[in-house]
């Protein structure tokens, strides 16, 4: 039975048992720390998000959901198995407008940040060294309150940041999003390998929409080089022999584009679906 660690607060919880749910997976309904769901012969780790990388490198369960810059800053022998598109947040320095405008100024200075190993390997990395200030949360307050000159921290739509009085300067840090991990140098058994598929396959229902329509027969090649599928889009004989049908999947958020591309080039009845499940 595969062990899986799920987070049970935050920002990674509810959009990971939101995902899990559509692959198919028993879902959580109260505050239960294990779940199990012999249906899909696996058994879930409520676990706080921070943890999920310690117990998944020690091996004591066999694959996580977590964030990529907690499995960074975890400092365990976790590997990322798959990216799963939700949680994306940069990681990032931020300082008090026009004070400290670079890495380089970072150097001799105090450091807030809830990412302490993230932040430390940066730094050394980069050859400067400060002064890292650990805190809990509510980081970007640190700066304000003297306890720090700069800090270090998730930033998605950056409004905490502004309403700190802060600016993030410098390259990012980090590209962080919800990961799927394993322990390093482990294989991926059968249980981990159908687990990826259902979520991959669930990414894919999210991503991409069916689109069909129809189109003279001359204008076909040129229509299904805008929608040339995954693999390569069905075309089907219609009743009329001077039409085919087609039907191709494409990228949601290319939808509108592609039907005003397919109706140029002479498609009809062009009809969108979304996808509820799939295996690729
Ligand atoms: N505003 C946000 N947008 C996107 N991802 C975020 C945001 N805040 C945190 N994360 C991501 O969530 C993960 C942190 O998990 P954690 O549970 O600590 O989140 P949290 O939302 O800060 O929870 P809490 O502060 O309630 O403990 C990290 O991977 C981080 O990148
Ligand atoms: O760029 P934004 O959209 O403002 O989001 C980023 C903020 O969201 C998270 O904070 P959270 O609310 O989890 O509080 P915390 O600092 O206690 O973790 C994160 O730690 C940042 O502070
Ligand atoms: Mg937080």
């Amino acid at each position: 039975m595969l062990r899986i660690a799920v987070p049970n607060k935050g920002s990674l919880s509810e959009p990971a048992t939101a995902m899990l749910a559509e692959a198919g997976y028993r879902e959580r309904r109260g505050r239960e720390l294990v779940l199990p769901d012999p249906a899909n012969d696996v058994e879930f780790f409520f676990l706080r998000p921070r943890d999920i990388a310690v117990y998944v490198g020690s091996g004591t369960v066999d694959v996580g959901i977590t964030g990529r810059d907690l499995l960074l800053d975890s400092g365990v022998d976790a590997v990322e198995h798959r990216a799963l598109g939700f949680a994306r947040s940069t990681f990032r320095f931020a300082g008090p407008p026009g004070e400290v405008t670079s890495l380089e100024q970072v150097a001799g200075r105090r450091v807030a940040t809830s990412y302490d190993v993230l932040v430390g390997n940066y730094l050394a990395e980069h050859g400067i060294d400060a002064t890292v200030v650990h805190l809990d949360g509510a980081v970007e307050s640190a700066v304000q309150l003297g306890i720090a000159d700069v800090v270090a921290d998730v930033v998605e739509t950056g409004s905490t940041l502004r309403a700190a009085g802060l600016e993030a300067f410098g390259e990012p840090i980090l590209q962080s999003e919800a990961v799927l991990i394993h322990p390093a140098g482990r294989e991926a058994s059968n249980g981990l390998t159908v687990l990826d598929r259902r979520l991959q396959g669930v990414l894919v229902a999210r991503q991409y929409v069916l689109m069909d329509y129809d189109v003279p027969v001359e204008h076909v090649e040129a229509a299904v080089a805008i929608t040339p599928g995954l693999e390569s889009p069905t075309v089907s004989p219609l009743h009329n022999g001077e039409w085919v049908a087609v039907r191709s999947m494409v990228r949601r958020d290319a939808t509108n584009r592609v039907m005003d591309e397919l109706y140029d080039v002479g498609a009809r009845a062009i009809l969108v679906t979304s996808i509820h499940a799939c295996r690729i």
